[in-house]
């Protein structure tokens, strides 16, 4: 039987919370009484944009499954055809000052929490994932992905560059050849293409399926002792983090800096334009 819960939706404390959507519930965590594993839906209609809300909202679940003793933690999206779309756009097209600081921290955030996670990770990418998307389901330990959607870090092709931290979780996934090259080009992969270079685990036919070959991923760990897997898991992981930690204030600048040049704005807003075009078409 399944528990679910639906996270309410407070801002932190510590968070500015004028710009807080909070009638919409932006994510859900559903844990199986039976495997004991946190199902993670992202719900940010149309297209799961990553903008601050949705950000705050997966760093509040995945703290959650951190501390409610889950089995592991499945990642996926209510929509039946996006993952999630990346970064929102809006967020940094034209920014709020002040927004703009929260949002990449926001984004800092869920990247260490995802990537660095204690329990066993996986993605079931039930829909295009590029950019944003790909990040997130590149943290996560095990992907499997349904056909006909794409992925990958197509940050070139808008004009901007994947920060040092995206191309970790890249890396961490794809041999450094394969990874440079998608880099360079901005490329999005097919759902085929995607397995045969490794950028996923496996192909589903459902979404159903994918959750199943996800929780057999997490059941493989069942015989391992969870302390020593999370702490190999970690020290497998802790250049990567710790460089972002220490880096932060840093990390947090260059973003700013760049995407305030004129340049950025005009391509993000040239890139908006040709999407809602494509939209009304
Ligand atoms: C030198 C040192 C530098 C160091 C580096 C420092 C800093 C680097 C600076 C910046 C780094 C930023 C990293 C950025 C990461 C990102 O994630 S950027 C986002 C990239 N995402 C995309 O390119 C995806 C764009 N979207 C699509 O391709 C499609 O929408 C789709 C996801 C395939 C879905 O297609 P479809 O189902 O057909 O839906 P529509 O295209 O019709 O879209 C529906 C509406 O949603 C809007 N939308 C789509 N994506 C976004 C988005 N990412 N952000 C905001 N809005 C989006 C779209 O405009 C439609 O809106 P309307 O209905 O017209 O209002």
């Amino acid at each position: 039987m399944m528990r679910s819960k639906v996270l309410s939706l407070v801002p932190r404390a510590t968070g500015v919370c004028r710009h807080m959507s909070t009638a919409t519930k932006l994510t859900t965590v559903a844990v199986d009484d039976k495997t004991g594993i946190a199902t993670l839906t992202m719900n940010r209609p149309p297209v799961n944009g990553l903008n601050l809300d949705l950000l705050r909202d997966l760093n509040q679940s995945i703290g959650e499954v951190e501390g409610n003793k889950s089995r592991g933690l499945i990642l996926t999206s209510s929509n039946p055809t996006i993952f999630s779309a990346g970064l929102d756009i809006l967020e940094m097209y034209k920014p709020d000052k002040d927004r703009i600081r929260e949002f990449w921290t926001a984004l800092q955030d869920v990247w260490l929490a995802l990537y660095g996670s204690s329990v066993p990770t996986a993605a079931a990418i039930n829909g295009h994932s590029p950019a944003g998307g790909c990040l997130l389901a590149t943290s996560c330990e095990y992907r499997v992905m349904l056909p006909k959607f794409t992925i990958g870090l197509n940050e070139t092709k808008l004009g901007i560059v994947a920060p040092k931290w995206f191309m970790s979780s890249f890396l961490s996934v794809l041999p450094r050849r394969e990874a440079e090259r998608a880099l360079n080009q901005g490329r999005m992969f097919t759902t085929e293409e995607a397995l045969s270079i490794g950028l996923i685990d496996e192909v589903a036919i459902s979404k159903e399926q994918a959750l199943d070959k996800c929780a057999q991923f997490i059941g493989t760990f069942a015989k391992v002792n969870p302390l020593a897997r999370s702490l190999t898991k970690q020290q497998l992981r802790a250049v990567e983090l710790q460089q972002l930690e220490n880096e932060r204030a840093q990390d947090l600048e260059r973003f700013l800096f760049f995407v305030n040049q004129p340049s950025v704005q005009k391509g993000l807003g040239i890139y908006l334009e040709s999407l809602k075009k494509k939209a009304k078409n």
